[in-house]
């Protein structure tokens, strides 16, 4: 089916017969209710090992930046990501030359109505269809196109699916993309977005007041009703995660309760295959740095970089924090020449991407720094894994 012929917004039972699904082999489309038969990217007969999409996961609940991290992960690649040409105007689906996003808000198997009559949240398992999740992700893995539900924000229901080709990088991004045991294994790099509850509802009101007209009441209420189904659901899966950015108030300010200036950590799971933790001066010592003085301007109340080891849900990791904001971004390079790891390209590369997108939501801040360096560390990742991949059957040639 076209991804054009998709624009109708009729309710829509997005749970395809399990005899389907468990039908698919390396060319076929696994479609929502039917499957049939293709041939892999490239026209290899069937799909080779560098045919294969690499999947990223990224974590987090509603509001807590996943679109402005997408954002700055595609453009680490590279081109626009836009939704679906001709397709449905309600995709939630982002496409650019090298990635695919997904939002896997499209696996819910209940619609808004639904959910209502059950008395649950979509942050419920039961309101999402993980086998589904799971065979489409592994399809698209291993090359094979998939027609992949649409769960539309604007009418709360199940639209009909659009097809989802093989990208070089599949992103897929919600609530659940480490819930699964199944589709964790598909994944070859993991990102969960921690925001402490404060500056949830810090961004939670900015957003959802100024942009969405809702009242501070109800943006409560919807906190608070989602708050039991968070901890038991989504917050659980950061302990899988290969990086976790958690961002909390400052504590350059004693009993701030602005939530404006914030303190972000990015904790870097060490021993992951193709990602090399970054550092701050010397690998594996514990770091305290203020840069403020003659390099770096810093009005009230600073900046404060930390780095050391550490242990996270009995893993070692090694975590790398920013307290306060900058104050000139193009300064930054001066940080930026301090770091290592960060997998640049040429000198600056970081200080050039957090400038092209000062306007984004935590430019001047640890979210924006760690988001830009968590894709370019997801740029390296590909680039190793594509480069294994096409190495492979070189050397099997030599053997
Ligand atoms: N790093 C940041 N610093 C300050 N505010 C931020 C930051 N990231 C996001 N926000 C605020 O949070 C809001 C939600 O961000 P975004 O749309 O990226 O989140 P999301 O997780 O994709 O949300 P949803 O899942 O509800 O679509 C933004 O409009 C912005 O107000
Ligand atoms: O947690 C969410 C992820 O985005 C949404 O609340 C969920 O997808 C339901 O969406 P809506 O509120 O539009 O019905």
């Amino acid at each position: 089916m076209a991804a054009s012929s998709l624009s109708t917004q009729t309710h829509f039972n997005p749970t395809p017969p399990k005899t389907h699904l468990g039908l698919f082999n390396q060319n076929q489309v696994v479609l929502y209710g039917k499957t049939t038969t293709t041939t892999c990217r490239r026209r290899f007969i069937s799909c080779s090992a560098e045919d294969k999409t690499v999947v990223i996961g990224l974590a987090a609940d509603s509001g807590c930046g996943k679109s402005t991290f997408m954002r700055r992960l595609t453009s680490v690649f590279g081109g626009a990501a836009e939704p679906p040409k001709g397709g449905n105007p309600d995709s939630n689906t982002l496409i650019s030359e090298m990635t695919t996003v997904i939002c896997l808000d499209d696996y819910h198997s209940l619609d808004r109505t639904g959910r209502k009559e059950k008395g649950v949240t979509a942050l419920d398992p039961r309101a999402n269809d993980f086998d589904l999740m799971y065979h489409q992700v592994k399809a698209i893995k291993e090359g094979i196109p998939v027609d992949k539900p649409i769960y539309n924000h604007v009418s709360g229901l199940l639209d009909p699916p659009e097809l989802i080709k093989p990208p070089k990088i599949l992103v897929i991004e919600g609530l659940h993309p480490m819930y699964d045991a199944r589709v964790r294994e598909l994944l070859d790099f993991s990102i969960y977005l921690d925001i402490s509850n404060e500056v949830k509802f810090a961004w939670k009101i900015q957003r959802d007041m100024a942009e969405r007209g809702h009242s501070l009441e109800s943006i409560k209420a919807s906190i608070d009703a989602r708050k039991s189904d968070f901890d038991a659901y989504i917050d659980p899966q950061k302990q899988y995660a290969d990086a976790v950015i958690q961002v909390l108030p400052t504590q350059l300010i004693p009993d701030d309760n602005e939530g404006n200036v914030l303190r972000v950590r990015l904790i870097m799971k060490e021993g992951v295959k193709y990602f090399d933790p970054v550092y701050l001066f010397d690998e594996g010592s514990t770091i305290s740095w203020i840069p403020c003085g003659r390099k770096l301007t810093c009005s009230y109340p600073g900046i404060k970089f930390t780095y050391c080891p550490d242990t996270y849900y009995g893993h070692e990791v090694s975590v790398l924090e920013m307290d306060g904001q900058f104050d000139r971004l193009d300064e930054l390079i001066y940080v930026e020449s301090h770091l290592s790891n960060i997998s640049t390209k040429f000198y600056g590369e970081v200080t050039q991407q957090m400038l092209k997108h000062a306007d984004f939501p935590g430019s001047n801040n640890g979210t924006g720094l760690f988001q830009t360096i968590i894709g370019l560390k997801i740029r390296d990742l590909y680039e190793q894994i594509t480069r294994t991949k096409t190495a492979a059957p070189l050397e099997a040639t030599k053997a």
